[in-house]
């Protein structure tokens, strides 16, 4: 139980990946919190697979995109769990689209959600833990996108790209405080976000050749690391990221 009396936040947990590392980390042994934007349903399944292992769970609904939600997120987390020791900024979006013809708003989207989020999430998850006094875990869900572009994702990648150098950046204005600041960097992972790109048999076939380990990513691929960066294994690592993608990155030739 590496996560036992600890509670631990999670954006974007109705569905996929953190989904998976909500209910991973209750499993660990954690209270923990979800926020989503739409999917009630999946984010109360989760709740309750959260409480049948015995732990705390509350889904509270907002969008990341509002500054507004990061402090009624934590405030409403606090009220109902406690306090919190780990959060997971996980929630983003990655609307495929061609560079030439970008529409405006799809770009202003992706960075509002993936960045913009993410900045005042961070910000209000971390003014908690300094107010607690007794350090904590911050994990941004960034991604190989943060050192390797795509041809569909030209407003996706500097977003993930961001979100590493916010967790370079925050690792120092927060280490005073005793809290760590790391990120991980997901592959390709089977979810909703790119079911629509992988129906292309090539692309699917092309991805699946890449990887080492011989396989596309699964979202319980991400507990263990993320497990590991919330936890006190973890004591003495910050500002660093973790590739999580079956050998996909190293594979050139
Ligand atoms: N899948 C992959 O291959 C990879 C994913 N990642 C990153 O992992 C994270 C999770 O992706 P993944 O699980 O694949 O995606 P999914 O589409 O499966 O899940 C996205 C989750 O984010 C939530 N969400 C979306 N927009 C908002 C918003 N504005 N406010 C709050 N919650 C929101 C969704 O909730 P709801 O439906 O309720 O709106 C859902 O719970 C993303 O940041 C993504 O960039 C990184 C590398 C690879
Ligand atoms: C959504 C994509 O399949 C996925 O997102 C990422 O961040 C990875 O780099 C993949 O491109």
């Amino acid at each position: 139980m590496l996560l036992a009396g600890k509670t631990v936040l999670v954006t974007g947990a109705s569905a996929g990946i953190g989904r998976a590392v909500a209910i991973g980390c209750a499993r660990h042994g954690a209270d923990v919190a979800l926020n989503f934007a739409r999917d009630v349903a999946g984010a109360e399944s989760a709740v309750a697979e959260i409480e049948a292992l015995g732990r705390k769970g509350v889904a509270i609904q907002g969008d990341v995109a509002d500054p507004k939600t990061a402090t009624d997120f934590v405030t409403k987390a606090v009220a109902a769990l406690g306090r919190v020791d780990v959060f997971v900024n996980n929630a983003g979006i990655c609307p495929f689209h061609a560079f030439l013809d970008m529409p405006v708003e799809t770009f202003e989207r992706t960075m509002q959600v993936n960045l913009h989020g993410a900045y005042f999430m961070v910000q209000a998850a971390a003014n908690q833990m300094v107010k607690q006094g007794d350090g904590g875990s911050i994990i941004a869900m960034s991604s190989i996108s943060a050192l390797v572009g795509g041809e569909y994702q030209t407003h996706y990648t500097p977003t993930k790209a961001g979100l590493h150098s916010l967790m370079q950046s925050v690792a120092i204005a927060l280490g005073k405080h005793k809290i760590r600041c790391n990120s991980l960097f997901p592959g390709t992972i089977l979810t909703d976000i790119n079911k629509d790109d992988l129906a292309d048999t090539k692309k699917r076939e092309y991805m699946e050749g890449r990887i080492p380990l011989g396989r596309l990513g699964q979202p319980d691929d991400l507990v263990g690391p993320t497990v590991f960066l919330a936890s006190d294994l973890a004591q003495y690592v910050t500002g660093a990221s973790l590739l999580v993608d079956g050998g996909a990155y190293v594979n050139l030739q």
